[in-house]
């Protein structure tokens, strides 16, 4: 789209550059007031000032709040590659924003972020034109106008009326009058009549994709995932695969864990949390900042998934025999930034074991320091060691042959189990990510059983259900060797009450699943080194 500005002086895009390409604004996109005496008033110019004067002063001095200005920001970092997680509370806090206009800020960003792939063909019918022909920076706002329409209870006018302040703040005055046009029609229908005109005339699976706005591929994959780890049938797989896109499209609650020996449950129930009833050692936050608990801030306890606690609990209490009973030793291979590395030393210490995290990239390392520096100060106090190592875990194996007795390979993967907390994550991701990390899963699971005492067990996890990072590369990296049996895992996952877990597959691995367990979608594998 080229929304042009009219007169003759320099011509902008909607884009905010003039004919020789200079950008007029700052990093919010809006336009930066011009130095007195900078330029002369052209002819066009002039008409300008005068229609200026014709309109409303209401209309003029029009401005949107800081929290839809402060999303609209984040949406465009986020275009530029930035992660929701991380940009948007350092925003809100730069920006001051707390209480209900972070609220508001946070729910406009995930929410337009997550449901572009519905709100795009919606843009697109209400623009007459295909979104690859608007500007993306008209199209972030476009998408917080369409979310606070469809999807939040903003009163229509309001919705449009911010949304159209917002687009003359931040995408120019020609762009203002196009995202009114726009926010206009897409009012005139409700969400129902939207969905049913987008996916009409498409195939069921495609139609599905785009009303619970995820790629194609991840649609597949996600049923192929369902029906492969024995979690729906073929004939349950649509109505399961439906229930799990709605939970991805639902923000997590935040779930906290008490590191043993630590922290307790007790401790973070006593600051506003209610126990879990998925892991023993988890506590829900229903509201409030999880940093302003004391225990979170000293490393005692933090915010993590229970699927990634009942995962490590699991290797944690999985029968050990031989030599690697004699001597116990445990390894997270994979262990940046530290959430299951966290819990394990925890757990490890308490049990007088020495405890090894491996971190190939530097940054990540020193998270995990970070992240282990309250476990690492208990483990002086009792006499053990808790160290953290640089490294590529490929190579762990064969430096340091059979002589762990638990391994964690927490394998780099795609990701698709836990979308629910990454908005832009399923849109970044593509096919191909899937078939380039296939070598370094197995190499890192191969290194790890090199790495495993006869007697000793390594887990192999994902945060993806997709079949060819869990099952697939299990199956091939145990079929060329001679030396490890595959355990059933299933009995080793017990909720709160150390009740077995209901579904977790038809084993032996087990496989979580948001919409089942509450959890993300993570993949367990044990395996025990003879
Ligand atoms: C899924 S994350 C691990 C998450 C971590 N266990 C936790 O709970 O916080 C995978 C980690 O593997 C690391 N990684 C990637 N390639 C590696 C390699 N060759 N050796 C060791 N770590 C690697 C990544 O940098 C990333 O930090």
């Amino acid at each position: 789209m080229s929304e042009r500005r009219g007169g003759g002086g320099p011509r902008r895009d909607d884009r905010g550059r003039d004919d020789r390409g200079r950008d007029d604004r700052g990093r919010d996109g809006e336009r930066r007031p011009e130095r007195r005496g900078e330029r002369q008033r052209t002819p066009a110019r002039e008409r300008s000032a005068q229609h200026r004067s014709s309109q409303r002063p209401s209309e003029r001095a029009r401005r949107t709040d800081p929290a839809r200005l402060t999303a609209y920001t984040a949406m465009r970092e986020i275009d530029a590659g930035a992660y929701a997680n991380l940009v948007l509370p350092k925003l809100l806090r730069e920006r001051r924003l707390h209480g209900r206009d972070a609220g508001f800020a946070t729910e406009l960003v995930y929410g337009a972020t997550r449901m572009h792939g519905l709100y795009d063909p919606i843009a697109a019918i209400a623009a007459d034109r295909p979104v690859e022909r608007i500007d993306p920076r008209v199209l972030d706002t476009m998408r917080l106008g369409i979310h606070q329409l469809l999807a939040m209870r903003v009163p229509t006018h309001a919705a449009v009326d911010e949304t159209v302040a917002l687009a003359r703040q931040v995408n120019g005055a020609g762009a203002a009058g196009f995202v009114n046009a726009v926010m206009r029609r897409v009012s005139e229908r409700s969400p129902d009549e939207w969905v049913a005109a987008v996916t009409a005339g498409r195939d069921p699976r495609e139609a599905l994709a785009v009303r619970m706005s995820h790629p194609l591929w991840v649609v597949g994959a996600l049923r192929a995932a369902l029906i492969g780890h024995g979690t729906a049938s073929s004939e349950t797989a649509d109505a399961e695969l439906e229930r799990l896109l709605e939970v991805d499209n639902t923000p997590a609650k935040v779930s906290l864990v008490a590191r043993p020996g630590l922290a307790t449950v007790a401790e973070l129930v006593d600051a506003g949390a209610t126990p879990s009833s998925t892991s023993p050692q988890g506590a829900v936050l229903p509201e409030g900042e999880p940093g302003s608990i004391p225990a979170v801030r000293e490393g005692r306890a933090a915010v993590q998934d229970e699927g990634s606690q009942l995962l490590a609990l699991a290797l944690a209490s999985a029968e050990v025999s031989g030599a690697a009973a004699e001597q116990e030793r445990w390894l997270d291979l994979c262990a940046g930034p530290g959430g299951k590395a966290g819990l394990l030393a925890a757990i490890a210490i308490e049990r007088r074991i020495p405890f090894l995290a491996n971190e190939v990239n530097a940054q990540r390392a020193e998270l995990v320091r970070q992240t282990l520096a309250a476990a690492e100060a208990r483990a002086e106090e009792l006499g053990t060691t808790v160290e953290v190592r640089q490294g590529d875990g490929r190579e762990v194996g064969e430096a340091s042959p059979a002589i762990f007795s638990r391994v964690l390979v927490d394998a780099p993967c795609t990701g698709l189990g836990a979308l629910r907390r990454r908005p832009e994550a399923r849109w970044r991701r593509q096919p191909t990510d899937v078939a380039a990390l296939a070598g370094l899963q197995r190499e890192l699971l191969a290194s790890a059983i090199d790495a495993t005492a006869p007697g000793g067990v390594i887990g192999y996890a994902t945060c993806s259900p997709h079949l060819n990072e869990t099952r697939f590369v299990v199956r091939d990296v145990v079929k060329k060797r001679s030396d490890v049996e595959v355990l059933d895992a299933r009995g080793l996952f017990r909720d709160a009450a150390g009740e077995p877990l209901p579904r977790l597959g038809e084993g032996p691995f087990v496989q979580l699943w948001p919409h089942v367990h509450g959890t993300d979608a993570m993949f367990f594998a044990l395996i025990r080194k003879l």
